[in-house]
């Protein structure tokens, strides 16, 4: 099954609790537009290198459409297609004025000089800077594309439309950037875990946690939840995975991580270093955290699984049969729409200040993230015990009532 494939089937689990007819599902899960544009770049060497890059504007019935911009090589339509959708239940779960998209380039940054990137990034602007714009659909960072990146965007696009930097989220701070949007996504699911580890009766020093995926979203989840008293026992990054039965130093993973050129935990030594599909399958471990792929939690590895807690801070990590094999076994997902909500949340923020010139502490970003994302995790566990659902269809339940009573209010359905 097929990365949209696999969100359709979730989205209709939900659309049968909502009784929602079949040509209204069919209305609100067609992205609106997708665009595929050829991205060419003249290589350090010289040599001319073509790729693919993709923006999937999926709906606008509660604003401007919003989601990040991601490089890796396994980009492509569907997938996009997918994770853009996931964008509009996810920004209806946390109530943002925003409908969903997503996007980015087939390519393995890694291969790639820093100039390589910035060069790719500004052709990719002028293949389509004109889709783009602050009341239109905003991109933001996501796998493989950084503050950095957003940088080059927005002075590629400034060239074309002149300065407005609520074009895109997750700036540098020092260029308009709002303070805690690299923190947010890590945050909102370092929240949200305590919350939920706190409402299953566990406690947070008992609760191994392994994260699969070192980089933004990973890195900052894990010293949130270190600071928060959880032993942290395993990470993951694309060099293996790095284990200690007794809790690993986060701290100092995480200077290992500043100091390595590519970020990456290569060379860590106070740890077992294990391949690196093992970490879905430690034993002993009671938070699972995919923070990296999606499509990772599969029928054929799921028996594996040992956690009875799995916090999605990928998007679309787990297929729907693995899905179903999880609930069978009692096993509690907090789902991506909700869990990785945090770094959208901050986004909005981010475009909250641009727009009005001015600038939020980093405390007031923390206190409003939190009190969003608690609010909205509130709203799912109610609609979940009210109507005897998981945590996923009850927000996705929650994300697509307010879409299908924005279109409806418009007159579109
Ligand atoms: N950056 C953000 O604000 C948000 C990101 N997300 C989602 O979180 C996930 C991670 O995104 P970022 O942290 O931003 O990306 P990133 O590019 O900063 O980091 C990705 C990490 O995953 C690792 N990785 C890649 N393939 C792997 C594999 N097969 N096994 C283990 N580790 C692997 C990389 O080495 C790196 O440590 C993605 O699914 C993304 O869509 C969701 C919401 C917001
Ligand atoms: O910050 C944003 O606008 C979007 C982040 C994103 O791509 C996501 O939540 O998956």
């Amino acid at each position: 099954m097929k990365a949209f494939e696999a969100t359709r089937h979730f989205f209709n689990q939900a659309a049968d609790q909502l009784d929602i007819s079949e040509e209204l599902r069919e209305a609100l899960l067609m992205p609106d537009r997708e665009i595929q544009v050829q991205v060419t770049i003249r290589r350090d060497d010289g040599h001319l290198a073509n790729f693919v890059g993709f923006r999937v504007q999926h709906d606008h019935a509660r604003g401007p459409m919003k989601g990040g911009l991601r490089y890796h090589h396994e980009v492509d339509l569907d997938e996009s297609r997918a994770l853009a959708s996931l964008m509009t239940w996810k920004t209806a779960v946390v109530d943002l004025p925003y409908g969903g998209a997503k996007g980015g380039i087939g390519v393995d940054p890694a291969k790639l000089s820093k100039s390589e990137i910035e060069r790719l990034t500004r052709a990719f602007v002028d293949q389509i800077h004109d889709i783009v714009g602050p009341d239109t659909d905003i991109p933001a960072p996501d796998m493989g594309t950084d503050h950095q990146v957003m940088s080059w965007f927005r002075n590629q696009w400034e060239k074309y439309h002149g300065f407005n930097p609520a074009v895109i989220t997750g700036k540098p701070v020092e260029e308009y950037g709002a303070r805690g949007r690299e923190e947010a996504t890590g945050r909102g699911v370092g929240t949200l875990t305590q919350k939920l580890v706190k409402r299953l009766g566990m406690s947070a020093d008992q609760s191994k946690v392994a994260i699969q995926g070192f980089g933004n979203v990973g890195s900052h989840a894990a010293k949130f939840l270190h600071e928060g008293q959880f032993p942290i026992v395993a990470v993951s990054d694309i060099t293996g995975t790095y284990y200690n039965a007794d809790g690993l130093n986060i701290p100092k993973l995480l200077r290992h991580k500043l100091a390595h050129p590519k970020g990456l935990l290569e060379g860590f030594e106070d740890a077992e270093h294990l391949p690196l599909d093992a970490l879905l399958k430690l034993e002993h471990v009671d938070v699972l955290i995919p923070a990296a792929l999606g499509g990772v939690i599969t029928a054929e590895n799921v028996e594996a699984i040992t956690a009875k807690v799995i916090i999605e801070a990928a998007n679309g990590p787990t297929h729907p049969d693995a899905d179903k094999i999880l609930n069978e076994r009692g096993v509690t997902v907090l789902p991506d729409i909700l869990a990785n909500a945090g770094g959208v949340t901050v986004s909005y923020f981010e475009w909250v200040q641009n727009r009005q010139h001015y600038r939020w502490s980093l405390d007031r970003v923390r206190q409003e993230l939190d009190r969003t994302m608690n609010d909205a995790f509130e709203s799912v566990w109610q609609m979940a015990a009210q109507h005897e659902v998981s945590l996923r269809t009850a927000a996705y339940m929650i994300g697509i009532s307010r879409v299908k009573r924005a279109t409806e209010l418009a007159g579109l359905a």
